[in-house]
């Protein structure tokens, strides 16, 4: 049997009386595009952390290709790359130089090729020889995923990579993860933008309150839970939500349907209830609506 690319096992983490990760087993195998979702605060970040070996779990354990994250931290640590959510520089560096250093932690030196090589992927090229301080958020972005490649790493994390990002980089960052994916690369995403796990991701993990609540293929979630919906905006909230409705964002509530026919019957019990529609939209499966009902039902 092949060596998962990440194996977590029974991991918990209290932070005084607050539980940021309740027993949660994962297994990544190599060569997957893996998503971890959840709402602020259900715990990705702690399980990242804890994957890079900055945060030490309470109980349980963790590996990386096969290499305890406690016991072998050193091959642990250099089979993972991690793209942190957090843009924290040293303002003084130049790009490179910050790359030759990040090198430096693993012991490699004399890798301008490859380093060359990142720039170029994540069009930095010419920012090479420019201080950190002097670069746009997004620009900065790059450059953490730049650091998080110096050490050629089989399994790569990126911990919301896309927040704050324009849509052109955005699409350039996909593009160039893709492709280490398409290299060999394991990857494991955690972003809020949904539709960009769901064109994505092979396969999701949904984590509410430090705990795995949805474990599937994006294929499978979306078949298991996503029905057609119907989405309504009324005057009154509370009428609506009462027929079962989800509330959704911006004071819209959505109801699942499997065949057009219960759309009448839904719109009829609306109209009964006095909830006042003011407007309504019809949707297909997406990820955004599986999300929102596995968060409402776990
Ligand atoms: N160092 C810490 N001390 C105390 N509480 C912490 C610490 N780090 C995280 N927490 C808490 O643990 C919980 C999980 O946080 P975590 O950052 O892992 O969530 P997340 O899923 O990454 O959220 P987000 O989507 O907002 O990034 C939160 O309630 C958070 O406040």
């Amino acid at each position: 049997m092949t060596i998962p690319a990440i194996r977590v096992s029974a991991v918990t983490k209290q932070y005084g009386s607050l539980r940021a990760l309740g027993g949660v087993d994962l297994e990544i195998a190599q060569g997957e595009f893996f998503g971890l979702l959840g709402p602020n605060g259900a715990g990705k970040t702690t399980l990242i952390s804890a994957l890079a070996g900055l945060v030490r779990p309470d109980s349980g354990s963790l590996e990386i290709m096969g290499h305890d994250v406690a016991g072998d931290y050193r091959n642990a640590r250099r089979n993972l790359g991690v793209v942190p959510q957090e843009l924290v520089f040293d303002p003084f560096f130049s790009v490179r130089e910050l790359l030759r250093i990040q090198s430096g932690y693993f012991g490699i030196r004399g890798n301008d090729d490859w380093i060359d090589e990142i720039l170029a992927s994540l069009d930095l090229t010419h920012k090479a020889s420019a201080n950190m301080r002097t670069l746009s958020g997004g620009m900065k972005r790059r450059v953490l995923v730049a650091q998080a490649l110096v050490h050629r790493p089989p399994v790569i994390v990126l911990d919301e990579p896309t927040a704050g990002v324009d849509v052109e980089l955005r699409q350039g960052l996909w593009q160039f993860v893709r492709k280490l994916n398409r290299d060999g690369h394991t990857i494991v995403l955690t972003t809020h933008y949904l539709e960009e796990a769901e064109a994505l991701c092979g396969r999701i993990a949904m984590l509410k309150a430090g705990k795995v609540v949805a474990l599937d293929t994006t294929g499978n979630l979306l078949r298991r839970f996503a029905t057609h919906s119907l989405r309504v905006r009324v005057d009154n909230l509370d009428a609506a939500l009462a027929l079962g409705g989800l509330a959704a964002e911006d004071g819209w509530v959505e109801f699942g349907f499997d065949s057009y026919g219960e759309v009448e019957s839904r719109l009829a019990s609306l109209r009964e209830s006095g909830a006042g529609l003011r407007e309504m939209q019809l949707g297909e499966p997406d990820l955004e609506r599986v999300f929102v009902e596995v968060m409402h039902r776990a």
